[in-house]
């Protein structure tokens, strides 16, 4: 499938009310989690299940259902895809965090990758990378590498905003990847932001700007 455009009307709401100019860290910063937690639910709605008996209130013996396969681990990038962190662990407080730190160079727009740490056994795991802002690509190019380079071959990738280059570049490049977004934005400008976007999403989250 590729490209996954969340159409759920909670989360077109909240995408909204972050692209107002004037928004307060701590709206910009509860909705983004808000917006974590919900992209989390649509990627993982084909999860596989598997049936296991309980003795249920009752005494009487059940089949319920219970999560089987690939274990978890969430991939928020710094800085901003920790703004998305919160909301997803609400859903899988179990996950394992595995953090890449990556910048984006202003002038040349390449990632510069300066921080990695990755939960164990990544080969077993299924990968939910956060990150608000799919610009150009580049920083979530540079992650799955990161994550491939660890053996971790089932990723998702969540995004509040993604421009039309950088879906290109992702699929380009790791055509396996799924990636879930509230918004195919337009295009991105000539300094690599999106348009119409929510600005730098990093600043907004930490109250940076
Ligand atoms: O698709 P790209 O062109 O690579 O741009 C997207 C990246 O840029 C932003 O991070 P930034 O470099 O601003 O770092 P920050 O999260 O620390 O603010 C954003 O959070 C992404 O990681
Ligand atoms: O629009 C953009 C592009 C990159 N990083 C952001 O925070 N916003
Ligand atoms: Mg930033």
């Amino acid at each position: 499938m590729g490209l996954h455009v969340i159409q759920h009307p909670l989360v077109q709401h909240k995408l909204g009310l972050m692209r107002a100019e004037h928004i307060s860290t701590k709206s910009f910063r509860e909705l983004a989690n808000e917006l974590g937690n919900l992209l989390t639910y649509e990627a993982t709605k084909d999860m596989e299940l598997e049936p296991e008996t309980i003795t249920s209130w009752s005494g009487a013996s059940i089949q319920v259902q219970r999560l089987k396969g690939k274990k978890i681990t969430a991939v928020p990038i710094l800085r901003a895809g920790i703004g998305m962190l919160d909301g997803m662990l609400q859903l899988i407080p179990s996950a394992k965090v595995s953090v890449v730190g990556l910048y984006r160079n202003e002038e040349t727009l390449e990632p510069m990758p300066y921080f990695e740490k990755f939960a164990g056994d990544m080969a077993e795991r299924m990968a939910l990378v956060l990150d608000p802002m799919l610009a150009t690509g580049g920083s979530m190019v540079a992650t799955l590498d990161m994550l491939k380079k660890k053996g971790c071959n089932s990723i998702r990738v969540l995004v509040l905003v993604a421009a039309p280059e950088g879906v290109k570049r992702v699929l380009d490049a790791h055509p396996e990847v799924e990636i879930y977004t509230a918004s195919l934005d337009e295009r991105l400008n000539e300094h690599g932001y999106i348009l119409p976007g929510l600005g730098d999403a990093g600043d907004k989250i930490f109250g940076t700007r």
